[in-house]
């Protein structure tokens, strides 16, 4: 059993700063939603998120990658023997737990109303089973709720080892940068040794889809 701790992922209600943004104003009329029970996607809202904080539109307001680094992971093998867990820490200092028999939507959209959901409940349930619960947490919280022995940082910038070698031990928790640019804002790199699978910035999909890999190989489930 591994786990997958996706570190600082950028999925956060639309913050106060926005909220005389016109762009906004209209998008929160036509979802007939509060602008802060809607969330940031900077896929629509890139311009506002540029003008309200400079430099940060490709980073923040990113729950696509986390949507499809959920997918790789669901459909895993891995997923289906039950030999992995998922917790999401986002920027915000929420920890999003996910029940291994949640089967997640696969549109985008179904995905990000799920998500704005769970933040304002605090779960997510369907026939009296729990499917996603949202608490308040810092990074480190994660981390106790799986209690692992072996923690590894991913970093493009971390000690160059081989995938295999770097997934050998069982019961290890990964740490995976939930953003596409920039570095942890939480103090990731003192909870772990800290190690790079490949030369070139990767996505988070594809560091997860290589940890799920090589571990599947380890257990003899391919
Ligand atoms: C797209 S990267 C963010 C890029 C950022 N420039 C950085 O230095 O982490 C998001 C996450 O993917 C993982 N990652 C990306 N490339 C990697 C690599 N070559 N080796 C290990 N992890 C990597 C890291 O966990 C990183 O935080």
């Amino acid at each position: 059993m591994i786990n997958l701790i996706i570190a600082d992922a950028e999925i956060e209600f639309i913050p106060a700063e926005l909220s005389h943004d016109f762009n906004i104003i209209n998008l929160a009329k036509k979802r007939g939603k509060s602008f802060d029970r809607i969330l940031l996607d900077s896929n629509y809202m890139h311009s506002s998120i540029d003008k309200h904080f400079p430099g940060e539109s490709n980073r923040r307001g990113r729950p696509d990658i986390i949507h499809t680094l959920l997918m790789v992971v669901q459909d895993s093998i891995l997923n289906k023997e039950k030999q992995i867990r998922v917790i999401i820490h986002t920027r915000m200092n929420k920890i999003i737990t996910i029940n291994q028999e949640t089967r997640l939507p696969r549109s985008y959209n179904r995905f990000t109303g799920l998500l704005e959901s769970l933040f304002v409940k605090g779960r997510i349930e369907s026939d009296g089973t729990v499917l996603m619960e949202c608490y308040d947490g810092t990074l480190k919280d994660a981390l106790r709720m799986v209690n692992s022995e072996h923690v590894v940082v991913l970093s493009p910038s971390g000690e160059k080892k081989p995938i295999d070698q770097i997934t050998e031990e069982n019961e290890t928790t990964y740490i995976i940068g939930g953003f596409s640019e920039g570095d942890y804002i939480s103090d990731a790199y003192s909870m772990g040794r800290s190690c790079s699978i490949y030369r070139d910035e990767l996505t988070i999909w594809t560091v997860a889809s290589e940890i799920i890999c090589s571990t599947e190989r380890r257990l003899g489930l391919v």
